[in-house]
């Protein structure tokens, strides 16, 4: 994993960070709701807020909701679901776009599938579905042939891997559009953006901040258009730390 190096720290005036969420600010659980926090780590996401003016935003493959109950009473702006749901203020509205038509299909058949008692466990974000294998990793090949089943003939789904997951999404979304949507407004605009994010869907921001002009910092190992690297979550927790002390 030595290949890039580590971050430098941010400069609070140019700067504006988007962080991921699972694999990045915290550790995966076999259940999406089983994730804890890292002791103090709504006190730095709060030290950090203040530091970079606002300019400090959550973009994650789960909907909004699930993370405003971990992250409570802090209601960062976000991108939820890979940009299907945007919150540009902090505490404000979160604005939903609609499901492509053909998820219903998709829905229907993996619930045809996967029922009561499986290995595989659907996880329904409403405008996004996951096919679940952390507790059955025997299950991958399955998982993945089920998915590509799910979205056969839909033009307006696409199937992406990540972390012991297939993930059913709408084509138009991904975490590049989202990050650019948040940094037309204020307090975004102007400052150099930069993403940390641990899976393969984040690759889509580490491009997009890399084109106008920031970074990207990649956890973990792997390929990566991301310019540096941090080990781990503890890692990632480590240099916010000390990014919101200095
Ligand atoms: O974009 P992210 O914030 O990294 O979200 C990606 C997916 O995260 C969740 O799944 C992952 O975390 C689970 C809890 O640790 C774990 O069980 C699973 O194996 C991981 O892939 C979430 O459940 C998905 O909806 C997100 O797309």
């Amino acid at each position: 994993m030595g290949d890039l190096s580590k971050p430098p720290f941010l400069d609070k005036t140019l700067h504006a960070l988007f962080l991921d969420f699972d694999g990045t600010l915290v550790g995966f659980a076999d259940d999406p709701d089983g994730i804890t926090l890292e002791p103090g780590t709504l006190e730095r996401l709060s030290a950090l807020e203040e530091r970079q003016g606002g300019a400090v935003a959550l973009i994650s493959g789960r909907a909004l909701s699930s993370i405003d109950r971990f992250l409570s009473p802090l209601a960062f702006p976000a991108a939820g679901v890979h940009g299907q749901e945007v919150r540009y203020t902090a505490g404000g509205e979160v604005v939903t776009a609609p499901p492509p038509e053909d998820l219903a299909t998709a829905r229907e058949r993996l619930q045809a599938e996967i029922g009561p008692g499986d290995k595989l466990r659907i996880e329904d974000k409403e405008t996004a579905l996951v096919v679940h294998y952390r507790t059955a990793p025997e299950e991958a090949d399955r998982a993945e042939r089920l998915g590509e089943e799910a979205v056969a003939g839909c033009s307006d789904l696409r199937l992406v891997k990540g972390h012991a997951i297939v993930e059913i999404r709408p084509s138009g979304v991904d975490k590049g559009k989202a990050i650019a949507k948040l940094m037309q407004r204020d307090p975004f605009s102007g400052r150099k953006a930069v993403f940390i994010g641990d899976d393969t869907t984040d690759e889509d921001g580490f491009e997009w901040v890399a084109s106008a002009g920031g970074f990207g910092i990649k956890v973990g190992s792997g390929e990566t258009a991301a310019k540096y690297r941090l080990d781990d979550v503890a890692a990632v927790h480590r240099w916010l730390d000390a990014v919101a002390r200095q």
